[in-house]
């Protein structure tokens, strides 16, 4: 089983509360999923692969360490999932972006697949699946999906809030892939939203409500 992790370092607790809050606008809200996005890839990016490199200091040569192993390819799920993408770039710059566009039927929280493009060595990369919300799952397991048909073999998924239902489905249906949250919530409602969430995180993120 992939691993499950809750990044909850006071300062993604902190900014977490500003973009829950009904009060924030879309402004801040942009901002704010921005900066979670560069605190969570700092953590999510901690197995990264080294090599050993020789290098000549100003004082003498030395055998240091340099990144190693897969590049990355952030592929965020439209329309939300853009929202985290420059705040992972800022720490990774050279990653490539893919993009797969979903929405969820409202009434049967189906998720129905418009758009992918993805760089063309995604099965030579390290994936970062990004979205703000994990709920009933069915978005990321289709995503997720869309990539391993395409070849994605080594896949990581970072979200910011989950609710523990999606947390079981795509565990279950991705025992392979490794999980990051900033936060697990109690619940889904009736209309399959977070509870308590933040909402519809891609109507808040492009100011569409
Ligand atoms: O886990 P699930 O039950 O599938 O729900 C989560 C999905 O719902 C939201 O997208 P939405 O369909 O609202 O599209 P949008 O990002 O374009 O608003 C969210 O950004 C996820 O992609
Ligand atoms: O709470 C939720 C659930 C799905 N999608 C959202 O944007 N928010
Ligand atoms: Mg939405």
């Amino acid at each position: 089983m992939g691993k499950f992790q809750v990044l909850d370092h006071p300062l993604i607790q902190h900014k977490l509360t500003i973009i829950r809050n009904k009060n924030c606008g879309t402004k801040v809200f942009r901002e704010v999923v921005d900066e979670i996005a560069t605190l969570m890839a700092y953590d999510v990016a901690r197995d990264m692969p080294l090599e050993d490199v020789e290098i000549e200091t100003p004082i003498g040569k030395t055998t240091v360490k340099t990144l190693a192993g897969k590049k990355v390819a952030i592929v965020p799920i439209l329309r939300a999932g853009i929202g985290m993408v420059d705040g992972i770039l800022e720490l990774i710059p050279a990653a490539k972006v893919g993009h797969i566009g979903m929405y969820r039927d409202e009434k049967t929280l189906k998720p129905h697949e418009y758009f992918v493009k993805l760089p063309s060595d995604i099965d030579q990369r390290q994936v970062y699946v990004v979205d703000p919300m994990l709920a009933t799952g069915g978005s990321a397991i289709m995503a997720i999906d869309a990539l391993k048909k395409r070849g994605a073999t080594s896949i990581k998924f970072m979200c910011l809030v989950s609710a523990p239902e999606g947390v079981k489905a795509l565990q279950e249906a991705n025992p392979d892939i490794d999980i990051y949250t900033a936060a697990l919530d109690e619940k889904l409602n009736e209309d399959g939203y977070i509870v308590p969430g933040l909402g519809d995180a891609g109507d808040r993120l492009f100011g569409t409500k």
